[in-house]
């Protein structure tokens, strides 16, 4: 075996890394190498064979001698094929799938390349046969398209083409067709009717070949033959309509003459001539060959022979193309054998590029021109190609996703921001300069707050309870807000002289306090900042959901003694409790409690007079929830800046004006207001100046009537929640009553609902101005009874405040009015009637007395406290208004003392005006109006102090 190298072998070795380039590889000519045996004459001259395929791609040249080293001794190509095998194998490896490409409209060629007497012909024969056998099976298989099979055979003899099928000698010419190619003009072309027809004109197409005998071969092939196969086929269904397409192909099995030099084969006279014709035609083949194989760059010569004009689509063109070269084994063969495996070679480079031929209708054409032209327009809409459309939606897709988080994201950042403002607003409230100063004034008792003014000195070392003395353990402690209140802890008495100070309601009642969450207040509280604790009444608790429920465990587990409804009303029964659970921490994030269980527990014994409040104290505003009024974020007169700031002489000779600027009043003396629903159903209430005269209110009636739908959802509201109050309350008290007296009771309550919804105002607004008339005057009686309830049973100011301030008339507001007023009429009966000897049997009455009294106090304490927020001349001109003497001493003291002590509507409104802005009231909707509905406690306010008192503690 000779080494493997040279040029030749380089040069295969370049053709197959251009096929490895990667991607879609190039369809390039299918060539493949057959060695015959020797033949006889070889035989007999001992013609050694020199030639083996060592594999299925390689053919080696086995005798290695020393003057042709030059050449290259192994040659690979697609596929070798040794003396053994046969013809069969060599169709179905290297022309089958070639041959066959016709069926599918592809145009094919099979080449049989060497030199004479190698083999050609007999290999072409074969393959020319098979390739007939399987294109007619493969026809019978398919039956749904109908095929068209024409034949036709020429041979290029001496530079001449002939066709084989015409017993006409003389030369055919050619023709140039735009489309078709190059066309042998008269050349015969049979429609084959059948397989054995087809055979027949491969017969006569044989016989009609020139044959001649050389020296080599006795049968020698001296024509370049061509054989011709046509094949139209189309789905049977459309073959007889105009829009049908065709497919169209054409298979050429070429079967070329002898290679050989003309010496070689000792031709001489007309066999001379035809090789030399022969090899024009064959040279030409190779120069087109070896010129392809460098790519299409440059002429190509197919001109310049007949074969290479007639076969050109065949090479490197639109067709797919196999080369079965031949040669001889024999040693003696060897040059003609280097030579066809150099064509090979160079055959193996050149790439061809086959389409499918349809052949189409008129109409189907312009069909198919539509549709491409569609296809083109949508390209140009949609940049990109047609493919991409899904990826354009796609895309689309993901711009949606992303432009919908962002907006979420949007909408998050406002909410925080909207929660961080909040936030703010509730620090700065807390943390404001007042605040801040009035706690350090508390927590350091040895400076004096009243350095700036020494009007009012009146030191309060000692009392600010920042540090106490615990007889208990006698040693100073430092207040923890934290601690658990120790309800048994002896008191830190006040040194104050507001300690000595006698309250200025001297009345014996049950301190209404104990409703408004200063039941929640601790014994210990004799700090100084359990003053303003207290008087901000339930801060901790209203924000604590699960301590309501805690506080519900001496009523609804049952307790050994079973707790006195002066207890419950006096909140001793809740103190014990808060005193249970007061580790536990107010929790702003808990939700509030069902309305069903509030209203059991407090609503409902409250408006069922038979039933006392026992449960009132129970009570949380934190769990308000009262179905919410619509005009809950209603005006809340905004304390403002201005309060004070008009002239003080003004002030002095027209209070009652001033603080109307300050507090919207009707012209009977009671503030009033209405409400008026927006298109958002956002409710803007402002002052009801107009409703001094019946027409306004009537103008306000049309309004009030375009706001129907809502105000009548208001109207159910109460209705439901009262009607569920009845039905918890007799299901709370189901033994008290006997069925009958349940029936008479619950036509009261009935009447009752509707006595309160008419009182409501809501029918009369909705209904007439004479209803809303009355309205007023209903409204207006209530508050002087409740006005006279609160200074009679001592409710805290704030409360009062609060309560005066939110409610000025709004038919809404009836129900919170009717709450209010029955509360308080229980407490005074309750004193009046003598529950109080139950209670004082307990040693409880004196308690809350006592209690409310040390209450009202404080809530004066913590006002004189805050009056450093007037300015002097707004102390001034209250001085001068309430008669408190500009050169008597502790002028603050008695200005907070004299605050809310009388029961006229002008004293009310300047008690509530500074009271507001002591306690630094904020803006209107802090305070929700349902939370007066179940408890006293100004939901915000709490909070706010409570977030103050425990931010300064932290
Ligand atoms: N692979 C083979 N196995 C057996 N016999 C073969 C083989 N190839 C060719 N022959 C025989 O060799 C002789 C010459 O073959 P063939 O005529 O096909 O050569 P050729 O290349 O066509 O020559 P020419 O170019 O002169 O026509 C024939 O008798 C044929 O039977």
């Amino acid at each position: 075996m000779g080494s493997i190298g040279g040029e030749g072998l380089a040069q295969w070795e370049k053709a197959e890394e251009g096929d490895g380039g990667g991607g879609k590889e190039d369809e390039r000519i299918l060539v493949s190498v057959r060695l015959r045996p020797l033949n006889a004459r070889e035989l007999e001259r001992n013609d050694p064979s020199d030639w083996e395929c060592i594999n299925n791609t390689t053919v080696i040249f086995k005798n290695c001698l020393p003057d042709r080293s030059m050449y290259p001794a192994a040659y690979t190509f697609d596929r070798v094929f040794g003396f053994k095998c046969n013809t069969r194998d060599v169709y179905e490896e290297c022309a089958k799938e070639v041959a066959l490409s016709v069926v599918s409209g592809i145009n094919a060629t099979i080449f049989a390349y060497g030199q004479t007497s190698s083999g050609k012909t007999y290999t072409m024969t074969g393959i020319t046969e098979y390739s007939v056998a399987d294109i007619y099976d493969y026809i019978k298989r398919h039956e749904e398209r109908e095929f068209i099979l024409k034949f036709s055979a020429m041979e290029i003899y001496n530079e001449a083409v002939r066709d084989l099928l015409s017993t006409d000698t003389s030369p055919l010419r050619l023709l140039d067709d735009p489309e078709r190619g190059t066309i042998v003009e008269k050349l015969t072309e049979e429609t084959l009717r059948d397989q054995n027809h087809l055979k027949e004109l491969l017969s006569l197409c044989e016989a009609q070949r020139q044959i001649g005998e050389t020296s080599l071969n006795e049968m020698s092939s001296r024509s370049h033959q061509i054989l011709r196969l046509t094949i139209e086929s189309c789905t049977r269904e459309f073959v007889n309509r105009n829009s049908s397409s065709t497919l169209a192909a054409t298979v050429n099995f070429v079967d070329l003459a002898g290679s050989e030099r003309a010496s070689q084969a000792l031709s001489a006279g007309t066999r001379l001539k035809e090789g030399c014709h022969i090899n024009r035609s064959l040279l030409t083949l190779g120069t087109v060959i070896r010129k392809l194989s460098k790519g299409r760059n440059g002429h190509i010569p197919y001109r310049d022979s007949k074969l290479t004009r007639i076969l050109q689509s065949s090479l490197g063109g639109n067709a797919r193309t196999a080369i079965i070269c031949t040669m001889s084994p024999a040693r003696s063969h060897v040059e003609q054998s280097r030579n066809t495996l150099l064509f090979a070679s160079c055959a193996k480079q050149v790439v061809t590029n086959a389409q499918v031929n349809v052949v189409m209708s008129d109409k189907a054409l312009v069909k198919h021109l539509q549709r491409e032209l569609a296809r083109l327009e949508s390209e140009l809409r949609y940049p990109g190609s047609a493919s991409c459309t899904s990826h354009f939606e796609t895309l689309r897709d993901k711009d949606a996703q992303i432009e919908k988080m962002e907006q979420e994201i949007k909408e998050l950042i406002q909410q925080r921001d909207l929660a961080q403002s909040r936030l703010d607003d509730l620090l700065r409230a807390v943390g404001d300069d007042g605040a801040s100063r009035q706690w350090d004034e508390m927590s350091q008792p040895s400076i004096s707050h009243e350095q700036d003014t020494p009007e009012d000195v009146c030191s309060i070392s000692g009392t600010s309870g920042i540090a106490y003395q615990s007889p208990d353990i006698g040693s100073t402690r430092s207040f923890a807000p934290h601690e658990n209140c120790n309800l048994n802890e002896p008191h830190v008495e006040l040194s104050n002289e507001l300690d000595k100070e006698q309250d200025i309601s001297s009345r014996d009642s049950i301190s209404s306090s104990t409703f408004s969450g200063m039941i929640l207040q601790h014994r210990r509280d004799k700090t100084f900042d359990d003053h303003c604790r207290e008087v901000q009444c339930v801060q901790i608790h209203t924000l604590s959901t699960s301590k309501s429920e805690d506080f519900n465990l001496p009523l609804t587990e049952g307790s050994d003694k079973v707790p006195s409804q002066a207890e419950l009303a006096s909140g001793e029964m809740l103190e014990n409790s808060v005193s249970q659970f007061s580790d536990s921490r107010p929790s702003m994030e808990q939700p509030m409690k069902s309305t069903t269980k509030i209203f059991d527990d407090v609503v409902k014994p409250c408006l069922n007079e038979s039933t006392p409040c026992s449960a009132m104290p129970i009570m949380t505003s934190g769990e308000s929830a009262l179905t919410r009024s619509r005009n809950c974020e209603g005006s809340l007169i905004t304390t403002s800046a201005s309060f004070f700031s008009e002239d003080a002489e003004q002030h002095h000779k027209t209070p009652h004006s001033d603080l109307s600027n300050e507090f919207p009043v009707s012209h009977n003396g009671f503030p009033t207001r209405t409400t008026e629903f927006d298109n958002d159903g956002k409710i803007e209430a402002h002052s009801l100046e107009e409703s001094q005269n019946l027409e306004k209110v009537s103008s306000h009636v049309v309004e009030a009537q375009n706001t129907m739908i809502v105000r009548e959802e208001y109207i159910t509201n109460i209705s439901n929640n009262f009607s569920e109050v009845v039905q918890m309350d007799r299901r709370q008290h189901p033994a008290e009553l006997p069925l009958e007296q349940m029936n008479q009771q619950e036509q009261v309550q009935e009447y009752e609902i509707d006595r309160t919804v008419k009182d409501a105002g809501i029918d009369s607004v909705l209904c007439s101005a004479e209803s809303s008339s009355r309205w007023l005057f209903d409204f207006e009686r209530k508050q002087h009874e409740i006005i006279e309830l609160w200074h009679t049973c001592n409710v805290s100011l704030v409360h009062r405040t609060y309560f005066f301030l939110l409610f000025k008339g709004d038919p809404a507001d009836s129900f919170y009015m009717e709450v209010e007023h029955r509360r308080l009429s229980f407490l005074g009966n309750t004193s009046s009637q003598g529950h109080f000897d139950i209670v004082a049997t307990n040693n409880s009455h004196n308690v809350m007395i006592s209690s409310s009294l040390r209450y009202l106090r404080r809530e004066r304490e913590m006002l004189y406290k805050q009056m450093h927020k007037l300015s002097p001349e707004q102390r001034i001109t209250l001085y001068t208004r309430w008669g408190i003497a500009l050169d008597s001493k502790q002028r603050r003291l008695q200005l907070a003392r004299c605050v809310w002590t009388k029961t006229d509507m002008v004293h009310i409104r300047e008690s509530a005006s500074l009271v507001a802005k002591l306690i630094g009231l904020l803006e209107q909707g802090q305070a929700l109006k349902e939370m007066f509905g179940l408890s006293f406690t100004p939901q915000q306010t709490s909070r706010r102090y409570f977030s103050w008192k425990h931010r300064k503690f932290a």
